[in-house]
């Protein structure tokens, strides 16, 4: 189905002219003198705008030369001293400062890999000031103000209904349930990181943030599930640097030569390069002024840079399972320090077909088994629970609002487009959303899905000859392509980037007022993750999907189910486009939702704790015996299910076997 569109894509795209193609007039554009507003606004000419779409989309490097962070990152720390092996050079807080020397042995004043920053600049900007609240803290660097402008410059602002986040109704359940928080401030969370916290602009948690806070903070294994834009990351990340804090930098290493491992304390498993890099980017926020060293690892980009920068230091680590591989098989990383192991969209990155390296990174390798393990996603399918079943240990199950369920803040509309029609609908849309910022002046991004690369490129050709500025993202372009046309949407420069799934999960874009789903995807969770991409921290945002029986009839029931839910309209033609995909569907002797375990019809997996449906389907009891998922750990068998089992008296016996 996906070759047939593009074939006709291709027929748009290649059979017309050029010429032919810069002559289509979206209908409500007609009658108007000159239809190029798109680009009439920033440019006079068909030629210039090809030459602006080359240096504005893709050949933009300047801007995103800061995604190789930690290149920049010699200027903040350290000032270049990229070898760490000298002594000398690359110690951290070897400054002359008495109150910094007192910790010279855990800032890794040999290689720095004890996750200690380096820190030693004479720099008179890096001075302690007595007034700071932090002065008598040993661990605590001076401020940095242009590091601060750097990291809390920018910041996101929340929308209108960041407060209706309180409203959504909160389920958790286990054992021994800590209390959530109410508020950073009162919390017992560090006091830099709640000074950080202020700096960042995080005047009060989400809900997902107030529970996984005390959670974390208590020592517990999490399993938790909030809506897309809701603050999943700083949920795991803030409690996390928080104990970091607090239990202070680890004893240097006793192994010494090249050979040495990097050993970090907290690792945080993503599914893509770029969520990778984002994450990062929010870890390296929230451990200002700490003893903490994020690192980022993932593919596409030189390895020798990234053992480079690991090689400085790297206390909390943030990869992606292919590239988290290749490290630990080159002797790099060692995980025999690992307190926190977090999974952020851990369904994606079993989609993605990470399982093994998971399963190797999780369960082979010599992470201990005392860890903390935290699993975040806004979707949670059976596979997903499963993988929780085999690495947390008694954990609390969270969900803010209904597992996999749509934000509120997000408008939805679907329209019923056939293939050959897409195009000009989606120009159509395209120039109503530039009239809408026109008339607000607001500088407003449109995010376009197409469900392959090929399709991807050819649509974004297709809005350049059309005068839109856009690019594109996707799996089949380099790592510096990708990040070049990642920083020119964000900035603004291209408001419209046309994405692949690659961009579907975790990217928190400020401005994204419109997500288009040209093409949908074939599983609901996809456009549950996609849409997240608008409305996000209490904005507002809007969702418009092309919806045709020919590709999607498949997902039609579970998407009226999502608007029905998320109080969206329904468009009438649903009803019988739902009945005539219905008696398809009958007819068909393999589904393909129930083979992964959705269940038709009714709730889908995954709504609630899993473990309590079990308990009720099962009628309690059991606990113990089950599940042993192959005795990696000393002592036989991860224990994780069999106690959560005993612990809960609740049986997942039979369910998971
Ligand atoms: N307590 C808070 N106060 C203000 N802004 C916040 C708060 N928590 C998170 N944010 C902001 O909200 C935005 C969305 O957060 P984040 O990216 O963590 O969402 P998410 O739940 O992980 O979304 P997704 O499911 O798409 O990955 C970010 O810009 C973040 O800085």
């Amino acid at each position: 189905m996906v070759c047939k569109q593009s074939e006709k894509l291709a027929n748009v795209s290649l059979s017309g002219e050029k010429r032919e193609r810069q002559q289509y007039v979206p209908p409500h554009a007609r009658n108007r003198s000159g239809d190029s507003r798109a680009f009439d606004n920033r440019s006079s000419d068909g030629e210039q705008v090809r030459s602006n779409y080359h240096s504005r989309g893709y050949n933009s490097g300047n801007s995103f030369n800061n995604g190789n962070s930690y290149n920049n990152r010699g200027n903040f720390y350290g000032g270049g001293n990229r070898g760490g092996f000298d002594r000398s050079s690359g110690g951290g807080y070897n400054r002359g400062n008495d109150s910094f020397q007192k910790k010279d042995n855990w800032g890794g004043s040999r290689y720095n890999s004890n996750g200690g920053g380096n820190y030693n600049r004479q720099d008179s900007r890096f001075e302690k000031d007595p007034n700071d609240p932090f002065f008598d803290r040993d661990d605590v660097k001076p401020r940095d103000t242009r590091l601060e402008d750097k990291l809390f410059g920018s910041q996101h602002n929340t929308g209108i209904n960041f407060a209706n986040y309180d409203d959504i109704p909160v389920d958790v359940s286990g054992n021994d349930i800590p209390e959530g928080i109410e508020s950073f401030q009162a919390s017992d969370m560090d006091e830099l990181l709640k000074d950080t916290v202020t700096k960042a602009g995080y005047h009060n948690p989400t809900p997902v943030q107030k529970h996984s806070v005390s959670i974390v903070c208590a020592g517990r294994d999490l399993m938790a599930c909030a809506q897309t834009g809701s603050g999943k990351t700083a949920a795991f990340l803030l409690p996390i640097l928080s104990q970091n804090f607090k239990d202070g930098p680890p004893p240097p290493s006793q192994d010494y030569g090249y050979r040495r491992k990097v050993e970090p304390n907290a690792l945080v498993l993503a599914p893509t390069r770029e969520l990778a890099i984002q994450i990062f980017e929010e870890a390296r926020k929230f451990s200002y002024r700490s003893w903490v060293r994020p690192c980022v690892c993932y593919g596409g980009q030189p390895i020798g840079d990234q053992m480079r920068d690991l090689d400085r230091g790297c206390g909390l680590l943030v990869a992606t399972p292919g590239r988290l591989v290749d490290l630990i098989d080159r002797g790099k990383i060692s995980l025999g320090r690992i307190g926190y192991l977090v999974l952020d969209e851990a369904d994606r990155m079993l989609d993605m077909g990470f399982e093994p390296q998971i399963r190797r990174i999780v369960e082979q390798e010599n992470m201990p088994y005392e860890r903390q393990t935290l699993m975040f996603s806004a979707t949670f399918p059976r596979n997903i629970q499963m993988l929780a079943r085999d690495f947390l240990q008694d954990y609390i199950f969270l969900a803010v609002g209904r597992v996999g369920s749509t934000s509120e803040n997000i408008t939805q509309r679907i329209e019923y487009v056939e293939d050959e029609d897409k195009r000009s609908v989606l120009l159509d849309i395209l120039h109503n959303d530039l009239d809408a910022a026109e008339a607000n002046g607001t500088n407003n991004l449109t995010l376009v899905f197409t469900e392959t690369k090929r399709a991807a490129d050819m649509l974004c050709e297709f809005l350049l000859d059309n005068k839109f500025y856009a690019t594109s993202i996707h799996g089949d372009r380099s790592q510096r392509e990708r990040e070049n046309a990642l920083a020119s949407f964000r900035s603004g420069r291209t408001p419209i980037m046309v994405a692949t799934a690659v961009a579907a999960r975790g990217l928190d874009i400020p401005n994204v007022t419109h997500v288009v789903n040209f093409d949908l995807p074939s599983d609901i969770d996809d456009y549950v993750h996609r849409i997240g991409r608008t409305g996000r921290a209490g904005n507002t945002g809007k969702a418009t999907a092309f919806f045709n029986l020919g590709h999607d009839k498949n997902i039609l029931k579970e998407l009226t189910e999502l608007l029905r839910e998320a109080n969206q309209e329904i468009p009438t033609w649903i009803a019988q486009k739902t009945r005539e995909a219905d008696r398809e569907n009958q007819q068909r002797s393999f589904n393909k939702k129930a083979a992964r375990g959705r269940g038709g019809g009714g709730a889908r997996f995954g709504a609630s704790d899993y473990r309590n449906e079990t308990r009720s389907n099962t009628g309690g009891g059991g606990g113990g015996g089950g599940y042993n998922s192959g005795g990696y750990y000393n002592g036989g068998g991860y224990g994780g299910y069999n106690n959560n089992a005993g612990n809960n008296n609740s049986s997942f016996d039979d369910h998971w076997n």
